[in-house]
């Protein structure tokens, strides 16, 4: 990992259940230099993360972001709505080491965080080093490209 940033402008997303996780975090890339840019929610009323997921993927998708951060309770219900979507490589992250080869290796654009799992501290270290690690190509671009192809099918 180098200590610059690959990625500038980052969709952010959240049900009510990441609703003060999104906003920690939307801080901490301001001030950053980032650029997030809020996709909702705006409040801790009950929302639906999958019109959250949609919503937010399609700013990465219109390359209005170059990746985006998704947050619920658990992260997963938001990374499987996020991964229906052509395009879209949403990875939960609970470390550091995984973070780092979604990456290198799958060429995540999309990060996921479960508010009720991990701590800000954390997330704001693995949100780093997602930011911060380039993809590795090679056999690697191979392999994405065959993920690709199955939204094809
Ligand atoms: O979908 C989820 C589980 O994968 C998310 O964690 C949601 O945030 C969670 O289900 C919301 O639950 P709530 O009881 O409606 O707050």
């Amino acid at each position: 990992m180098t200590n610059e940033f690959v990625f500038s402008r980052i969709a952010v997303g959240s049900d009510h259940a990441g609703f003060q996780l999104k906003n920690q975090l939307i801080q901490w890339l301001s001030d950053q230099g980032l650029t997030p840019i809020d996709c909702g929610c705006y409040s801790e009323e009950s929302v639906d993360y999958p019109n959250i997921a949609e919503a937010t993927c399609e700013k990465v998708l219109s390359k209005e972001a170059d990746c985006a951060l998704l947050i619920c309770g658990t992260g997963i219900g938001i990374s499987i709505a996020a991964n229906k979507i052509d395009g879209i490589r949403a990875a939960l992250c609970t470390d550091c080491f995984s973070t780092k080869y979604t990456r290198l290796h799958n060429d995540a654009n999309v990060i996921c965080f479960g508010a009720r799992v991990i701590a800000g501290g954390l997330a704001e270290e693995l949100l780093s080093i997602f930011l911060k690690t380039p993809f590795e190509g090679g056999r690697h671009q191979r392999r994405v490209d065959l993920i690709t192809a199955l939204e094809q099918k």
